[in-house]
């Protein structure tokens, strides 16, 4: 982890960018990892129907709302942030499945396998 200086200790633009930039780089790195869990998600579904899970996304975006907000963030902002992270995912795993079942459809017949 990346060592900042806190808010109050900068004195300058510099300091505040430097600080936002390393926490955007950290930022980046939790989204990359995430992005795993996604990617695999896509493999396990059978059907891009499942990709959007209405019922899971309501839960986390009320979860993460109270809890941007017990942290001093805005909840609309967390909510935003992960709607659009979200909405990308399942867009995301929509094509992956639908690419795979669509391969496995032209896959041409092994010799031997179509009795
Ligand atoms: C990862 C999943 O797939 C989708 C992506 C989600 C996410 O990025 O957190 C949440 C819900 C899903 O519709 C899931 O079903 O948990």
């Amino acid at each position: 982890m990346t060592l900042v200086k806190q808010p109050a200790d900068c004195v300058s633009k510099t300091d505040i960018r430097t600080a936002i930039d390393a926490l955007d780089e950290e930022l980046l790195q939790l989204f990359a990892r995430r992005q795993g869990y996604v990617r695999r998600m896509a493999d396990l579904k059978q059907h891009p129907d499942e990709a959007f899970d209405h019922q899971r996304i309501e839960t986390m975006v009320a979860a993460l709302k109270d809890r941007a907000e017990e942290l001093g963030l805005e909840g609309a902002q967390a909510e935003a942030v992960w709607r659009t992270l979200i909405d990308w995912n399942v867009a995301f795993e929509k094509r992956t499945i639908a690419a795979r079942l669509e391969a496995l459809q032209d896959e041409p017949t092994k010799p031997g396998s179509d009795f």
